[in-house]
């Protein structure tokens, strides 16, 4: 299938399994932001549910589908690839929806329904916005979607800001000079300093942070779900150019995401910026090994390339430069599929 093509079996079952647990199912759910958005979205364009079909794409406990309902929807397909399914199944006999919402295990992109639908719900929208390749099965699910149809959410934005934390840079930069001994029970182990930095400096960071750590406005690249393709997401290329507002030293790029939910009656906006409520998301950054000094007023430009991979994520590539003397560039090549989880409050709710 489409799915089986573009993942390693090994990732895909180590995925699956993840969305088995409720314990995960849960840390979502307690994302009040998250959930009470999304059911809000919902409510204020019962418009675009009301006798509707609907589909829910990676329904997991099926919330949405119970969400679409309450705004009127006739009937839901709630689509679940991993054993959630069963636990969805027993939400939907106990709160005897039998008769609306329809569960069916298996892949988006190998599962058949009996027909197409008027609205198809979902939230695919991982850490980075794009971690777990999810936005391509739900722009997958679009051939299930009648013409005119309704995707909620309809839209996303990645944000990007160059940032400095010199905390953070120590932090990872400190780990890697354990490395820096010539003498560790007798075995020098310098050489292998450079290959540790590189080894740290390619985990995107997950945590939160103050806006005012961001030395210029964020570049802000859409995606419109409605038009766009599976294909576009394999590789996304973002062209960055930042006018400096503050002189000071650039760690790297810290990004974030917003979805909006363009309904027939009004359009919600969903929001993982630094600047509103901390949910399940965070933010992400990725640091530059090489940082660097900017003044007010110069113009920072480059790149950051999103490769995906068959793991369910992507490889990050970001080029930064700086125009004018002293001409200076830096870059960085990123795992996302395996962050740093540095955030250590509470798990947001
Ligand atoms: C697409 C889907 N709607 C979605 O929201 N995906 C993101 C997602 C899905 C399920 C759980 C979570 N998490 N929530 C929290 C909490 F403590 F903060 F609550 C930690 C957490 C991890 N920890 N590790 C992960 C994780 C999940 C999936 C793929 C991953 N790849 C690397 C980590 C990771 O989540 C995040």
């Amino acid at each position: 299938s489409v799915f089986s093509n573009r993942t390693d079996e090994a990732s895909a079952a180590q995925y699956f399994q993840f969305y088995g647990y409720l314990s995960q199912q849960q840390n979502m759910l307690q994302d009040y932001i998250r959930t009470s958005t999304y059911q809000k979205a919902v409510l204020i364009n019962t418009i675009d549910f009301q006798d509707k079909v609907v589909l829910d794409v990676g329904a997991g406990s099926g919330i949405l589908s119970f969400f679409s309902v309450q705004a009127g929807a006739k009937k839901v397909y709630a689509v679940e690839a991993s054993s959630m399914a069963q636990h969805a199944q027993t939400l939907v006999d106990s709160n005897n929806l039998g008769d609306k919402i329809f569960i069916v295990a298996g892949k988006i992109e190998e599962i058949d329904l009996p027909e197409k639908v008027d609205v198809i719900i979902s939230e695919p929208m991982g850490y980075m916005l794009y971690n777990e390749r999810m936005l391509e099965t739900y722009l997958h699910a679009k051939k299930w979607l009648k013409p005119g149809g309704k995707m909620y959410p309809s839209k996303g934005d990645l944000h990007i800001a160059p940032f400095t934390d010199d905390a953070l840079f120590m932090e990872q930069t400190n780990k890697a000079s354990f490395w820096v001994q010539s003498c560790f029970h007798g075995v020098d182990l310098s050489s292998l300093r450079d290959m540790a930095m590189r080894e740290y400096f390619r985990q995107p960071i997950v945590d939160t942070f103050d806006i005012r750590i961001c030395l210029a406005k964020s570049v802000k690249h859409s995606l419109d779900f409605l038009t766009a393709t599976e294909q576009q997401l394999h590789k996304i290329d973002i062209p960055l150019e930042y006018y400096i507002l503050e002189s000071g030293t650039i760690h790297g790029l810290a990004f974030w995401f917003d979805v909006a939910f363009q309904g027939s009656s009004q359009t919600l906006w969903l929001s993982t910026s630094p600047t509103e409520s901390l949910t399940h998301w965070y933010q992400v950054r990725c640091l530059l090994e090489k940082p660097i000094l900017v003044k007010v007023g110069q113009i920072l430009t480059g790149s950051v390339s999103l490769q995906a991979n068959v793991r369910q994520s992507y490889d990050v590539f970001i080029n930064l430069m700086i125009d004018g003397l002293p001409h200076t560039s830096s870059s960085n090549n990123l795992d996302l599929k395996n962050p740093y989880f540095r955030y250590t409050g509470q798990p947001p709710q």
